[in-house]
């Protein structure tokens, strides 16, 4: 961070709001783990529960206060005496501690939920920060659902909450129903007309219901405000809150036009996500910012030539800052020469002429129209093939009949044409595959290894043509075959077929290695 910069606080809430996604509960021990990874990310205030909500909930607020030493620890409680009482007992063992107590301040829920007038509203936020103000000296106020609530009575609040002793007033977009420039807005004008204002830091609290939470959170950044509260991969209540790396990498990325910046060390956000993601069983998007698979990665040759040339022209980060090894070149149907000699270079496979180079890519491009990826065994398989003649193939699939019943074992009867001559064999399998398989092996012993089967189906409906790959391997020599039947028991006997011919022609033959293409 620089130094005329103003910090802008990182308070997460993943152990709270992010607890609250359902389905999302974690246990004390999976809370602790994820605060000591906060605390590793140099999360300023880690919100770790809501002591009244149950003992365990109590036991891991209290579990994380113990451990947890460079952040500080926050409890939730509502504005009530019992929730209070609990928050500050749970954070006795924090080096650092802070309650967060909270009060609607909506029309509706002050209506309809809290039962409540206005004046009582506020009266019972003034007694509730007094009275946590007696567990700890740091205490932060928010009034629940601030988004929908009448800005002038919000005035009144906050200043009475902040003269009562807050240190934070956080203002929540509860249910995701502002939108930025409005949002902003309000921050400023909150700001701008509370008397007392520049005793309390102003936080923000977004919800994702719109897609706009981070939006809004940075609107208010910009409005004044120094604390963000957000959550690892957004996870949180319904359609989840500001997501943590999404806002400490967009007022990073842009310190042009922030004033602030956070003091998170950015290289922790992907273990970070990938750790909550795992304990809770909610994955992360591919097209999720900074945290999702393809965040960092580029399928398509225009993109993947300029990136090659220099990163910048398609990078605003770079992967290795939030995180991940590398960015990654991902080869796929829409990918260029460049890529393409750049990572078979990497695999050790150096073209000695543009032709060459030509003829690998077409093959290429050949294989990628039918398969959604292209891994490295596939590229390497690729070239082990070049100059392998196929109208010189061996072996041929005649006819295949599999009889498959409910509780028989399924027997496969294959005719090929070997070398010319037709030759029938029979077999049983664990499947009607397996069965094929074994029956084919049973007229061409080719002793290799099945590394992968796949099916996908090339048209949608039961009707598709399905598209059968299948990965051999002879001592360290690796083939692909390909075979397509709307039947995927025959279209996986033909993509067999099909990579036992390569082995053969590869044994039969002399031909190029991979590193000799
Ligand atoms: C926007 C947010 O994320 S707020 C946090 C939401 N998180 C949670 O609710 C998770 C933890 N919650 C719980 O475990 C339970 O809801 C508890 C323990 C807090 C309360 O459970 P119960 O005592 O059974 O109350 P119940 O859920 O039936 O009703 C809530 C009560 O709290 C009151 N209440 C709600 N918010 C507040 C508040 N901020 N301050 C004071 N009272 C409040 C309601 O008006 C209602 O009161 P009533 O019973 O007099 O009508
Ligand atoms: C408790 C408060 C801050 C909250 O989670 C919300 O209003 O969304
Ligand atoms: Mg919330």
């Amino acid at each position: 961070m620089s130094r005329d910069k103003d910090r802008l606080i990182i308070f997460d809430t993943t152990l709270r709001d992010g607890e609250q996604s359902p389905g999302a509960s974690m246990t004390k021990e999976e809370k602790v783990r994820i605060a000591k990874a906060l605390e590793r990310m140099r999360v300023d205030v880690i919100e770790a529960g809501f002591p009244a909500a149950s003992k365990g909930d109590f036991e891991s607020v209290e579990a994380v206060a113990r451990q947890v030493k460079d952040s500080v620890v926050c409890g939730l409680a509502r504005a009530r005496e019992d929730d209070i009482s609990r928050a500050g007992e749970a954070l006795k063992p924090a080096n650092a501690g802070r309650i967060h107590t909270f009060i609607a301040t909506s029309p509706i829920h002050m209506k309809m939920k809290l039962q409540l007038e206005p004046d009582e509203v506020l009266e019972q936020a003034v007694w509730a920060v007094k009275y946590a103000r007696q567990f700890c000296d740091n205490v932060e106020f928010s009034p629940e659902d601030a988004g929908r609530s009448e800005p002038d009575f919000l005035c009144r609040v906050l200043e009475a909450v902040i003269d009562a002793g807050a240190s934070t007033v956080n203002i929540p977009d509860t249910v995701g129903y502002n939108v930025p420039d409005q949002f902003g807005d309000l921050i400023r004008y909150l700001r701008e007309r509370v008397p007392n204002a520049d005793k309390a830091v102003f936080s923000v609290h977004c919800h994702n219901d719109l897609g706009l939470a981070v939006a809004n959170s940075l609107a208010a950044v910009r409005a004044g405000a120094r604390q963000v509260e957000c959550t690892v991969n957004g996870l949180g209540e319904r359609a989840g809150n500001a997501s943590l790396e999404e806002i400490v990498m967009a007022v990073r990325t842009r310190q042009d036009f922030f004033d602030c910046d956070t003091h998170i060390n950015a290289q922790e956000i992907v273990p970070t996500s990938r750790l909550v993601a795992n304990i809770t069983g909610f994955s992360v998007q591919p097209n999720k910012a900074i945290v999702g698979a393809n965040a960092f990665a580029h399928e398509s040759g225009i993109h993947q030539d300029g990136v090659l040339k220099s990163r910048e022209t398609y990078e605003i980060m770079r992967a290795e800052d939030v995180g991940w090894k590398t960015n990654r070149m991902v080869l796929g149907k829409h990918s260029g020469r460049n890529a393409f000699r750049t990572r078979l270079q990497e695999l050790g496979t150096v073209f000695e002429s543009e032709e060459q180079l030509n003829e690998a890519f077409v093959r290429f491009k050949e294989l990628a129209d039918k398969k959604h990826e292209i891994f490295d065994d596939d590229l390497q398989a690729l070239v082990t093939e070049a100059n392998l003649a196929l109208e010189n193939e061996r072996v041929r699939l005649v006819s295949l009949s599999v009889t498959s019943a409910t509780g028989e074992t399924p027997e496969a009867e294959v005719t090929l044409s070997v070398d010319g001559k037709e030759q029938h064999a029979s077999a049983p399998g664990s499947g009607p595959v397996d069965a094929a398989f074994k029956a084919i092996d049973t007229l061409v012993p080719s002793g290799t290894q099945l590394l992968l089967y796949s099916v996908s189906n090339i048209t949608t409906g039961t009707d598709s043509q399905g598209e059968v790959t299948v990965r051999l391997e002879r001592a360290g020599r690796v083939v692909n075959g390909q075979g397509a039947d709307t039947d995927i028991v025959i279209a996986s006997a033909k993509a067999y077929v099909n990579a036992i011919n390569k082995i053969l022609l590869g044994q039969d033959r002399t031909h190029p290695q991979a590193a000799d293409v």
